[in-house]
């Protein structure tokens, strides 16, 4: 199963199963007879309740969790728009390849595999205030190369990002796709000063004056990168799979609501495993209608708020799967 364009693409996320509701009725019988308080455990029985339609069984587990990070490269650094050179997107695919990035320790730390996918790093895409970031034959090989990506046996996904540019990229996307004005969308990114965030406001201007009329896939490949589109390709693949995926930061939430805007319900199996620091990505999660996990004040991308979320999800299933019910410990019911 695959795609050769972006209609196809979109068909093939439009005709992605549903939860299974009979699995998600029984979690939400059994977390009802749980040896606790009803609604004791909070957001953790959501999460478990949700994520058990999603995996098809009422006492789901996680055993084969997989971290997906994509790194691009961006034309629009040319414009002055981070505080780091895009060297620095390789650099840090060595990095990861070498086990030396936070992702590296947070992903073991859940308990999941990673792997790394550099796409394309040494023809970064179009400067989006010139032309369309991406071709569509580009942005569909992206969104391939993330659809590729996804193993079918994960029982859940993390995709994250490593770019330099890529909150510009982000910026834009959500402004064109949401509304609003630049300044709503913008932020320092890996830390730009004053005069880089009014370059950084410009730019996001002008690329949703250019492209910010095309529907919500060419949004994605006019004003994204290659690792947005394999990040949407990876979260659009899960979500045929009935893969529940954890979202990460801003730039991994702004490709994913393009999925949700060219598709109702796309993003049903998705979760948000952070707030960044970075203030549109709060913006953005209640644009979506997702309420994070956890916030912590990360700004780093490359899947770190979403691994770190993992470990939550894990809990949730381990009380909701493994607990003892009222009739089975004998303990009395309120
Ligand atoms: O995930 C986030 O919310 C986030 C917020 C700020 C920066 N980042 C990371 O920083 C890089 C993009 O920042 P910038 O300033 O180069 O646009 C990219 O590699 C992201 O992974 C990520
Ligand atoms: C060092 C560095 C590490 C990163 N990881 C994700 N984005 C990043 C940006 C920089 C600059």
């Amino acid at each position: 199963m695959t795609f050769a364009s972006l209609p196809d693409f979109k068909s093939l996320l439009g005709a992605a199963p549903q939860p299974d509701m009979d699995a998600r009725s029984a979690a939400a019988a059994r977390n009802g007879q749980l040896t606790k308080p009803q609604g004791s455990l909070g957001r953790l029985e959501d999460i478990a309740t949700w994520f058990a339609g999603w995996a098809g069984t009422e006492r789901p587990r996680i055993e084969r969790p997989q971290v997906i990070i994509f790194a691009g490269n961006h034309g629009v650094t040319a414009q002055g728009v981070s505080a780091f050179p895009p060297e620095v997107t390789v650099q840090m695919v060595a990095n990861f390849e070498h086990g030396g990035a936070a992702i590296n320790q947070l992903s073991k730390n859940a308990g999941a595999s990673m792997s790394v996918h550099a796409i394309d790093l040494d023809r970064p895409t179009a400067d989006f205030t010139q032309a369309p970031a991406m071709s569509e034959a580009e942005c569909v090989a992206a969104l391939r190369v993330g659809w590729n990506a996804v193993e079918a046996g994960a029982d859940v996904v993390v995709v994250g990002e490593m770019g330099i540019g890529n909150t510009t990229s982000a910026a834009a996307i959500a402004g064109a796709l949401f509304g609003g004005t630049p300044a709503d969308w913008v932020g320092r990114g890996t830390g730009v000063d004053d005069a880089g965030l009014a370059i950084k406001t410009r730019v996001v201007a002008e690329g949703v004056a250019r492209h910010g009329e095309l529907d919500p896939l060419g949004i994605l490949c006019a004003l994204g990168g290659r690792e947005l589109a394999a990040m949407a390709g990876a979260i659009a693949r899960a979500r045929t799979l009935r893969i529940p995926v954890i979202l990460d930061g801003f730039i991994c939430t702004a490709a994913a609501a393009t999925l949700a805007k060219a598709v109702d319900g796309a993003l049903d199996h998705c979760v948000a495993g952070h707030v960044s620091a970075e203030a549109a990505h709060g913006r953005l999660l209640g644009a979506l209608g997702k309420e994070p996990i956890l916030s912590l004040g990360l700004r780093l991308g490359e899947g770190s708020g979403a691994a770190l979320a993992l470990p939550i999800v894990k809990a949730a299933l381990a009380c909701h799967s493994d607990m003892a019910t009222f009739a089975q410990a004998g303990v009395s019911t309120g």
